[in-house]
C-alpha cells in the first residue's frame, strides 16, 4: 500500500491475528465488515466480529454456498439452524449473489455465496441465554422440544413448563422457532423437576 498508493496508505490498518481470538481493532470503530472468510471457520469468525464489534452495522462476506444458504434460511426451512438463528441475533440476512467455483484459481470443489446482514438491535433478552438454549434445540433438532431441551431445563417436564411458559407448542421442533421465541424461552424462569 506504501508502495502503491502512498497518499492512502495511512487508511489502512493490517493487524496480523487470528480472526477468531482478536479481541481489539486499532483505529475508528468500524461500521463494516467485507470478507472473503475462511471457509472452515466462516461462521465462528463471522459470529465473533458481530460480538467483538458493536459498531458494524454491515456485514458483506463471501462463504461456502451451503453455509450462505444455512447463514440466511428462515424458521421452517431444511437449511434453519444454528448459523442462521445466531446470526439473525444481529441482524437481518439475505443471499447476495452466488459465486461460482470457476472463477477461482485454483479452482476449489465448492461453490460460494454471498450474505448480506443489515444490522439491527437485538430481540430484547441475554444473548449467551439464546445462544444456549439455541445449541441444544438444534443438537436433537430431529425432536420435539420437550425432549431435546429435557438436559438444559433439567427434565422433560421442565422442559414442557418452561416452553409453555413461552408460549411455544412443547411438540414443535428447534427449526420452527424465530430468533425471537428463543430468546424468549430463554428468559423463561427455571422450573424445578
Ligand atoms: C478465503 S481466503 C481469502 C484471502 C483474501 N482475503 C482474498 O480475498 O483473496 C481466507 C484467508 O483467511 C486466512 N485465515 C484462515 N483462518 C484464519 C483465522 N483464524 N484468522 C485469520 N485469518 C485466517 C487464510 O489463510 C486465507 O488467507
Amino acid at each position: 500500500m506504501a508502495d502503491r498508493l502512498p497518499a492512502l496508505a495511512d487508511r489502512l490498518s493490517v493487524v496480523e491475528a487470528d480472526a477468531l481470538r482478536v479481541d481489539a481493532l486499532p483505529g475508528p470503530p468500524p461500521t463494516a465488515l467485507v470478507a472473503n472468510l475462511p471457509y472452515n471457520v466462516a461462521v465462528p469468525v463471522l459470529l465473533h466480529l458481530l460480538e467483538l464489534l458493536p459498531t458494524l452495522r454491515r456485514a458483506l462476506v463471501l462463504v461456502q454456498a451451503e453455509v450462505a444458504e444455512r447463514l440466511a434460511a428462515g424458521p421452517g426451512t431444511s437449511a434453519y439452524g444454528v448459523p442462521s438463528v445466531k446470526a439473525a441475533w444481529y441482524g437481518s440476512v439475505r443471499r447476495a449473489g452466488s459465486i461460482g467455483r470457476r472463477v477461482f484459481w485454483p479452482e476449489p470443489n465448492v461453490d460460494s455465496g454471498l450474505v448480506a446482514l443489515d444490522r439491527r438491535p437485538p430481540p430484547p433478552g441475554d444473548r449467551a441465554a439464546t445462544f444456549a438454549v439455541v445449541d441444544a434445540a438444534f443438537a436433537m433438532r430431529r425432536k420435539s422440544l420437550r425432549s431435546a431441551l429435557a438436559r438444559w431445563a433439567g427434565s422433560p417436564a421442565a422442559a414442557e413448563a418452561r416452553l409453555r411458559a413461552a408460549g411455544i407448542d412443547p411438540h414443535a421442533r428447534g427449526e420452527q422457532l424465530s430468533v425471537e421465541d428463543f430468546t424468549r424461552l430463554a428468559g423463561t424462569v427455571p422450573q424445578d423437576g
